[in-house]
């Protein structure tokens, strides 16, 4: 099967569970945002999804309330292109909104599973944007279905709403709760009903979710960089297993699950957060800057300069010339009309993606040994490209370096990795990837190097202070979609073009 045949197909979950329609897509997380009371709710909910725009480039909706009705603009494409005219924004009447930038994990690319999803329930009307992928979510689906649902999208966030008309529960936060007490797997969750917002993050905290406020209205969003770009001021993070549910009267918390330690996902750290972002409670940057540091310390090269692979492989770059003390130069110019590779559904249009997007800087690069720095390797797609280009340009050796350890495991918590079989570091080892790019030196940091980085002494394999399964193969949470029927991953028989 080619991408192309992705165009029109039936959707099929296939065998580890990722949505796979004939292409080999890695996709991953999503953004969120949420505001409650005021009178630019939209137009703050826009800019808020801009800022997150880093976290899913597929499509962006946004939903708001006016009193009276809801309001939906769900849109295939960046949140500039269709969220940019004071026309559109003027639609989204209402001063509550909620809004999701998303990069799809279960469903297809297709504007039913565009997300805010909205539902009318005997209680109201209900939106829902959703980060993160629930594991249980095929096997509850095909529950529902049986039991006379009809699903309305193929995205897994849809049975949570399946799962709140369905509750017998008077009030709906009770509702909500009782939807999700019976899903497994990674969820931050905003939504909006006739008179709150509703905020929850799973019990272990996969997926980021923090509380700002602006002119004392509540804001919700994935990530403190989207506060900052509306003004809003960073009150907390919603914590893991907590539910909080916004009203004019105020902010009330609710614990319904038994307390756990928390274990965010190691990844947004090494690449999804933007790095002006603090993430439970510490600077991407500073962190991303320490892989570097620590990098540099467990596999030094003998070279002439430092070279980050942009974007995400600088603040790593900047750390490793510090710590090796060799100068850091820009031998790699991005063109900024491009924008995340590694998330680009096609790997036909990934690969040209990575050509279009770095370019050698043949000036600094000619005649010198150089250290070229990523912050991950997934397919090599990256790696292999500009070791290439960086020899053309004249490299006389590239030693490549990587600020996290290889990705030996595939994802299946809002990161849609083909199958474990397609990442680089599952099909090779050191010396073998080493070929693939055709680097002079590849070094990885380690585990513990990781957790150096970001303040411990190292992993603790007791209790782990973070999900790392992408690294470990350790998978924090039940993988029920694993364990079931095959025959329930035919997601739906209808194929959509858009
Ligand atoms: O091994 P691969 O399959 O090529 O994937 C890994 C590459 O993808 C990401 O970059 P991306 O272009 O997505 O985003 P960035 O601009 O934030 O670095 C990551 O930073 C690596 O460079
Ligand atoms: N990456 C994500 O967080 C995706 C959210 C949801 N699972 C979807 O596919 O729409
Ligand atoms: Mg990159």
């Amino acid at each position: 099967m080619t991408c192309d045949d992705n165009v029109g197909a039936a959707e099929t979950q296939w065998d580890s569970g990722y949505s796979r329609y004939g292409d080999d897509r890695l996709r991953e997380e999503c953004g969120v945002f949420g505001i409650l009371g005021h009178p630019d709710a939209a137009a703050l909910t826009a800019l808020g999804l801009h800022a997150l725009q880093h976290r899913g480039q597929e499509a962006a909706g946004i939903v708001t309330y006016d009193g009276h009705q809801f309001h939906s603009e769900r849109r295939l494409g960046l949140v500039g292109d269709n969220f940019n005219k004071g026309s559109v924004i003027k639609r989204l009447m209402g001063s509550m909104a909620v809004g999701h930038n998303r990069y799809s994990t279960t469903g297809n690319t297709l504007i039913r599973n565009v997300q805010p999803l909205f539902a009318d329930l005997d209680t109201g009307g209900f939106a829902l944007a959703h980060n993160g992928n629930l594991t249980n979510a095929l096997t509850l689906r095909r529950d529902l279905i049986s039991s006379g649902a009809i699903c309305q999208s193929t995205s897994d966030s849809e049975v949570i709403l399946h799962l709140l008309a369905r509750s017998n529960k008077r009030r709906i936060v009770e509702r909500f709760v009782d939807a999700i007490r019976q899903i497994e797997g990674a969820y931050a969750l905003v939504c909006l009903t006739n008179d709150m917002m509703i905020g929850a993050r799973d019990p272990i905290g996969i997926r980021p979710l923090i509380i700002g406020k602006i002119d004392g209205c509540y804001v919700l969003a994935s990530e403190t960089c989207a506060l900052d770009i509306v003004g809003a001021k960073f009150v907390r993070e919603v914590e893991n297993g907590e539910v909080v549910v916004i009203t004019e009267a105020g902010l009330e918390s609710h614990r319904p699950f038994p307390r756990r330690p928390a274990r965010p996902c190691i990844f947004e750290y090494i690449y999804f957060a933007r790095p002006d972002s603090i993430v439970g409670g510490r600077s991407v940057y500073d962190i991303r800057k320490q892989m570097g540091v620590q990098l540099a310390i467990e596999s030094p090269a003998d070279a002439d300069i430092i070279v980050p692979i942009p974007d995400s492989g600088v603040p790593a770059s900047i750390g490793y010339a510090q710590q090796s003390n060799l100068p850091f130069e820009l031998g790699i110019i991005r063109n900024h009309y491009v924008g995340r590779t590694f998330i680009e559904p096609e790997q036909r249009i990934r690969a040209l993606g990575v050509k279009l997007k770095h370019s050698a800087n043949a000036s600094i690069i000619s005649g010198k040994s150089i250290v070229l720095i990523d912050d991950s390797v997934v397919r090599g797609t990256t790696s292999k490209k500009i070791v290439q280009l960086m020899y053309e340009a004249g490299a006389r050796e590239v030693h490549m370096r990587i600020a996290c350890p290889p990705i030996t495991h595939s994802d299946y918590y809002g990161i849609d990795t083909p199958s474990t079989e397609e990442l680089l570091a599952a099909k090779f080892d050191v010396e073998g990837m080493r070929k693939f790019m055709g680097a002079h030196s590849l070094a990885f940091l380690s585990i513990d190097g990781i957790y150096r980085s970001v303040g411990f002494e190292g992993r603790d394999p007791n209790a782990p202070q973070f999900t790392d399964h992408c690294l470990t193969g350790e998978y924090p949470t039940p993988l029920t979609d694993q364990t079931g029927d095959p025959a329930a991953r035919q997601l739906s028989l209808l194929a959509e073009v858009s």
